[in-house]
């Protein structure tokens, strides 16, 4: 029976419960928003109020030539100022990035039933998991979004449990995707006088994950969200978005070039383009020097919107703290030290609301 989406509970059944999430509602014909899906008048996002960052793409392929100083700049000053910026020439193939866009549509177009069977109460392997929204159980007003969630162990076992719909192309991407992560964490390291060897990258990047979001389309984007506000755990985040548009960022520095503190621009999409931004694991090892981004997403009511990230993170037993040559430049520890699963236990246990999550880090709160 076709469950009643004006009762709340039957809707939280269906679309959270049941795995028919955001996608099996929409399927069944909506003409409004139902109310559990409606924003708080603040969290709602003004498409008419936000700019856009017009910034060129930073091209990695200069790297390795006589501009490399130059690139090196332009990546830490991103880094330091918006926490987000676009690369190009990035080395993962540009037809890769439309077959993983096709793979997200395809996995998503199936019945929920082929879906619900990932859903982390039942999912028959601990690396994959499907759900809606953020923390449904905590949020206030549930988030616009389906997604899938693939951590990698190795290889083998990624082709083995990965969803057959996806699991090709996502590991490719995440294999693709290591060469330019590797060299964005030098630079970004580098920058804080820390030479990078493979036990330090392993620090850093010891966990990998590869997220597959679909925002269905909406019938009043103005009363939704894709994604709430919030930034990433981890050090650094690969995303690819696909043409439709609505990542928005939060500028925290005044910048002539980016905008005034406390506006949204908009990261427009740009065909060929990853978007790299930092997580809240490099605000606290650079002792505040790089900026974890808030960001968000808005929905849309013409076409469903898919994007697929890869989040790149300590590994939970890892310890993470702020760089001691740091420290002592800056006369002061701007976070405690902590042990990165508990870090991301704190991240999961709670609803997405902007940069609160640094504070389970912040030397004061502990
Ligand atoms: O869909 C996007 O553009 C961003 C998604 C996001 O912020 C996330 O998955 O953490
Ligand atoms: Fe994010």
């Amino acid at each position: 029976m076709a469950p009643s989406l004006d009762d709340g509970s039957c809707l939280f059944n269906f679309a959270v419960r049941e795995g028919n999430g955001v996608k099996g509602m929409v399927d069944l014909g909506l003409s409004k928003v139902p109310e559990p899906y409606i924003q708080p008048p603040k969290e709602r996002i003004d498409k008419q109020k936000a700019t856009r960052h017009e910034q060129e793409p930073i091209d990695l392929s200069r790297l390795n030539g006589p501009d490399h100083d130059q690139v090196v700049k332009e990546i830490v000053t991103a880094a330091e100022t918006l926490g987000f910026f676009q690369l190009v020439n990035h080395g993962v193939p540009v037809d890769l990035l439309e077959s993983l866009k096709d793979a997200a549509h395809n996995f998503f177009g199936q019945p929920s039933a082929k879906k619900a069977v990932y859903r982390k109460e039942v999912s028959p392997s601990p690396l994959v998991k499907y759900g809606t929204s953020f923390v449904p159980e905590k949020e206030k007003a549930l988030e616009w979004k389906d997604y899938i969630s693939l951590v990698y162990t190795n290889d083998a076992e990624a082709l083995e449990q990965w969803p057959e719909e996806c699991r090709e192309v996502a590991l490719e991407y995440l294999k693709t995707s290591m060469n330019m992560v590797r060299k964005l964490v030098e630079v970004l390291m580098g920058n804080l006088g820390v030479q990078l060897d493979d036990s330090k990258l392993d620090a850093l990047v010891g966990m990998k994950m590869v997220n597959m979001n679909f925002y269905p389309t909406c019938p009043n984007p103005d009363l939704t969200v894709g994604v709430g506000r919030h930034s990433d755990m981890g050090t650094l985040t690969i995303l690819l978005q696909d043409g439709i548009g609505g990542l928005y960022v939060k500028v925290t520095e005044e910048t002539d070039d980016i905008g005034k503190k406390g506006e949204w621009v908009e990261i427009p999409p740009l065909p060929g383009a990853l978007v790299i931004n930092v997580g809240d694991t490099l605000q606290i090892l650079s002792n505040g020097k790089y900026k974890s981004a808030e960001h968000r997403v808005r929905t849309t009511s013409t076409k469903s919107r898919v994007s697929i990230p890869i989040f790149t993170t300590p590994k939970p037993s890892e310890k993470i703290a702020p760089l001691p040559q740091l420290v002592e430049k800056d006369g002061v520890a701007r976070y405690r030290e902590l042990v990165f699963g508990d870090y991301m236990k704190n991240f999961f246990g709670n609803a997405h609301d902007g940069k609160k999550s640094l504070d389970f880090a912040q030397i004061n709160s502990a």
